[in-house]
């Protein structure tokens, strides 16, 4: 894939660095918001952490969550209330994921990757399509993540992939070693189907 770069062994702040450069680059290019979406579950938030401490006009970010758990903004799973609580008073928009809502095209899509294959709450077993007609779906991942057994809300392949760039944030041999069998083409979970239909920038930092 040409169009992929892995990046490893970086830690939190150095992932930051990396990504406050297209925000800033976007920022300088107008004036308008800058749209980008993020992962959940607990790899992203002490980059966004450090992410904050860059000197960016943090109002004009409009941050959607790829997916979150369905449960209240206050319950500790809440992807969405961890965002809050890390943008709002930095003066960024956190949207919430609703099934009526338009999809805009992204910045940059963020996301993570469980061992499993599953991206956003994309998970194998709900069989996500690269052309789903649906911005934004609720699902019930089988089995159950142990650590987040709750149904999910996710944006979909199509709304990930129209993003300028996308960005994976993957830590561990386990799930190296699914990315590489993706790239590879040796399995056909929801990070081997989006790798495939990238066709922007991919950078996953590993
Ligand atoms: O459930 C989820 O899991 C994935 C992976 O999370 P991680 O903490 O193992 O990196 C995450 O990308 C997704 O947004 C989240 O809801």
């Amino acid at each position: 894939m040409e169009n992929l770069t892995i990046i490893e062994g970086q830690g939190d702040a150095a992932i930051a660095d990396w990504l406050a450069s297209p925000l800033r680059e976007r920022m300088d290019q107008s004036d308008g918001p800058v749209t980008i979406t993020v992962p959940g579950g607990s790899t992203p938030f002490p980059i966004m952490e450090k992410l904050l401490g860059h000197e960016l006009d943090w109002t004009r970010l409009v941050v959607w969550p790829g997916d979150d758990r369905i449960v209240s903004e206050d319950h500790a799973a809440s992807n969405t209330g961890k965002l809050r609580k890390l943008f709002e008073p930095a003066g960024a928009e956190v949207v919430t994921l609703n099934e009526m809502e338009g999809v805009p095209p992204f910045a940059l899509a963020w996301l993570g990757m469980g061992a499993d294959g599953h991206v956003a709450s994309l998970f194998p077993n709900t069989d996500p399509k690269v052309d789903d007609a649906r911005p934004v779906v609720r699902l019930t991942p089988d089995p159950l993540p142990p650590e987040a057994p709750f149904d999910r809300i996710s944006l979909t392949m199509p709304s990930l992939l129209a993003s300028d760039r996308l960005v994976f944030v993957l830590r561990g041999a386990e799930k190296r070693s699914v990315l590489d069998q993706a790239i590879a083409g040796d399995n056909d979970l929801p990070i081997a189907r989006l790798l495939a239909a990238a066709r922007q920038p991919v950078t996953c930092f590993t």
